[in-house]
């Protein structure tokens, strides 16, 4: 609730004049504004950043292979992904339900399971990929 839209409004010239390929390149900008809004409002997106590259960095640390690099770049932006659609999800409900309803309720509390069951999910991946290599560093250690 209490949205905060601040995202500057495109001006009538900008949505209608130019070519394809302006169009084509402001449809970038409004996409990076989409993200930038997201992670700049978002709790749980600014979470899910830092601890994105607290996983980069372990990998490398841990010098793992591309393919595992890969897998934990697939978490990494699932979770992501999940987070942005479910911000669509609650500014969707707020703009057609500002008051109480039964079913705003339920939209919002499925969009926020969504990003908890890819959440877990990622934690999930993330021991998979690190777990052995952390077991192998710590066994290495004794
Ligand atoms: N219009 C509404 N009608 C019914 N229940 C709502 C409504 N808006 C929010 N809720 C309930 O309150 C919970 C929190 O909603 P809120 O909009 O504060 O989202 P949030 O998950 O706290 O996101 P954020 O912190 O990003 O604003 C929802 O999961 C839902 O259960």
């Amino acid at each position: 609730m209490n949205r905060r839209t601040d995202l500057p409004e495109p001006s009538l010239d900008e949505k209608t004049s130019g070519n394809e390929l302006t169009k084509f390149i402001a449809g970038f900008g409004y996409a990076f504004r989409g993200l930038w809004y997201a992670i700049r409002t978002q709790r749980n997106a600014r979470v899910h950043t830092t601890l994105a590259i607290l996983a980069i960095l372990l990998g490398i640390y841990l010098r793992i292979s591309a393919l595992e690099f890969a897998i934990i770049f697939i978490a990494i932006s699932s979770v992501f992904i999940a987070e942005m659609f479910n911000t669509v999800a609650e500014l969707c409900v707020d703009l057609a339900s500002p008051t109480y309803h039964p079913l705003a309720k339920i939209a919002k509390d499925v969009a926020a399971g969504a990003v908890l069951a890819n959440a877990i999910l990622s934690i999930i991946i993330a021991l998979c990929v690190f777990g052995p290599h952390l077991w192998d560093l710590f066994s290495h250690l004794h």
